[in-house]
């Protein structure tokens, strides 16, 4: 009998593996770039040897070109085979390929997660009633942002380090997000404002296992992170119970106004209301509260995050720059000065210096690559007469748009904080080479709450505090891959009045 040792096992599972899952390209799709270590393909370059192995890809190949990492073909994309994915949103699926990476669908088992459908109307939600009612969601904003501060950073009377700042950030940008939400009355509950705020955080280590199985088979990646969820375990489980405990008495308290005052009840301005005016809302049938708070966890991964991310990586941006932060402190204290501290709108709008630092800072956001989208037709030409078959993950070339010599001059990999000045081209406005909110008919239609809401987070910090790193130098992101956080070196706050 022919007995085989565990080294020839592998052995030939591994020839197996590499004959199965060898990529087989086309002759019209865009060139896989050659790779000599078979099945890992481009897996080290991709993740070691990020920016340079895109740059020297994009240079050789052009601007549409093929990888292999993790065991799938990725195509990736940059110029207007780009912006062809956000012209063709019927062709591309952000949302499937989103999932694979964060499985919502198992998480948030009461909506069932996101998908093409559920977020249209998230995408309404965002659109009409957080950026579309700006004007009035301002001040809640500016006094919980103040409130926030106050409980995070303290009056710093003496120097203060902190070096996870973006927690600390998170928590702040949180707090009036929580009351936009569900109201003022329920996000005066602790427990309800830590479950928004610590949400995306708590998922944070399900985005960071590396997709090894996927060199089996993609999907064998996924069934092994849900299976845990499949068990029972779902972090999500304990904030919902906080929301729902938190929100059912507020919702049974404006059942009983509308009822007392029918036509004269007025209404609330946050989501819960508008959920509460949706035609499948009654929350005492079975499973419909829970269902209601699984789509305001959408809209907290949506926003919270993602804003607290873009103000945080401002702070570092500020702290390294003390030249920076002395020409915003004379602009702010002008707009301080004529709305005698209490911001409108149109003051908001009237910082155009921290406008164009916003944005400066959000194209320096420094995701080398970014949004996956799945080619879901069943075949796709780019106008430069590539083909891609259907399924075809592609990703775009994010640092290629954001950092282009053609747009942002030969010094484009510079920090220019106040280039946008008289540009008239605001951090909110999308287009070709500022990709940060996406593009297209699903650009971010949060994108105009989440700038104004760090502006207004800048402008009162800026106010109060002077920021610095403790290093005294520029701290850098940390890369992971092809992407980024926030730095975790110390930044020092020091309060700005007491410390003249
Ligand atoms: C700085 C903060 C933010 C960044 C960088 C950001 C970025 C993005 C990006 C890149 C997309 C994908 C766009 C595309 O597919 O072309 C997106 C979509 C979306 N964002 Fe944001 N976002 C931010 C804040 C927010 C906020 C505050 C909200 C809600 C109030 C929000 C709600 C949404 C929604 C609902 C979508 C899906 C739109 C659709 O598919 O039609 N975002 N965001």
């Amino acid at each position: 009998m022919i007995e085989f040792s565990a080294f020839q096992i592998f052995v030939i599972f591994m020839i197996i593996l590499y004959i199965i899952r060898r990529p087989r390209i086309g002759k019209s799709e865009p060139p896989l770039v050659p790779y000599s270590i078979p099945i890992l393909g481009h897996t080290y370059n991709y993740l070691f040897n990020t920016k340079k192995f895109f740059k020297e890809c994009k240079e050789q190949y052009g601007g549409c070109f093929s990888i292999y990492v993790f065991g799938q073909v990725m195509t990736i994309l940059s110029g207007d085979s780009l912006i062809e994915v956000f012209r063709n949103p019927d062709d591309f699926d952000l949302i499937s390929a989103a999932n694979e990476v964060l499985p919502l669908q198992h998480l948030l088992v009461y909506n069932g997660g996101t998908n093409r459908e559920s977020v249209k109307f998230h995408a309404k939600t965002a659109r009409e009633q957080v950026s579309g009612k700006l004007d009035l969601n301002i001040g809640i904003v500016q006094k919980y942002l103040l409130k926030g501060m106050e409980k995070w950073i303290g009056d710093c009377n003496d120097p203060k380090t902190i070096y996870n700042a973006w927690n600390m950030v998170n928590g702040i940008i949180s707090l009036p997000i929580a009351n936009i939400l569900v109201g003022e009355e329920a996000a005066s509950h602790e427990d309800l404002v830590k479950s928004f705020e610590n949400l995306a955080f708590d998922l944070g280590p399900l985005l960071i296992i590396p997709p090894i199985l996927s060199f089996i088979h993609p999907k064998l990646h996924e069934f092994v992170i849900t299976l845990p969820m499949k068990f029972g375990w779902n972090p999500v489980s304990r904030h919902r119970e906080v929301v729902m405990n938190r929100v059912k008495p507020v919702i049974e308290k404006r059942l009983k106004e509308k009822n007392v005052f029918g036509d004269n009840y007025k209404p609330y301005n946050d989501i819960l209301e508008y959920y509460m005016n949706q035609p499948d809302f009654d929350h005492t049938k079975p499973n419909n509260l829970p269902y209601h708070v699984d789509n305001l966890f959408v809209m907290t991964f949506v926003s919270i995050n993602t804003t607290s991310r873009a103000a945080v990586d401002a702070l570092y941006d500020l702290a390294g720059r003390p030249e920076v932060l002395n020409e915003l402190y004379e602009e702010a204290l002008t707009i301080d000065k004529e709305c005698n501290g209490l911001v409108t709108l149109t003051d908001v709008q009237k910082m155009v210096k921290l406008d164009s630092f916003v944005k400066e800072s959000l194209r320096h956001a420094g995701n080398i690559i970014n949004l996956a989208h799945y080619m879901i037709s069943k075949s796709f030409t780019f106008s430069n007469g590539f083909t891609i078959p259907k399924g075809r993950k592609t990703i775009l070339y994010f640092d290629d748009a954001l950092k282009s010599k053609e747009y942002y001059g030969n010094d484009a990999e510079e920090f220019k904080p106040f280039q946008f000045v008289n540009a008239n081209s605001p951090a909110t406005k999308v287009d070709r080479s500022y990709i940060i909110f996406g593009g297209g008919k699903h650009a971010c239609p949060g994108r105009f709450f989440a700038v104004n809401e760090t502006k207004l987070f800048l402008h009162k910090f800026i106010l109060k505090y002077k920021v610095s790193t403790k290093s005294g130098k520029i701290e850098e992101k940390l890369l992971i891959g092809p992407y980024t956080i926030p730095s975790r070196s110390g930044l020092v706050f020091e309060n700005k009045v007491k410390n003249k």
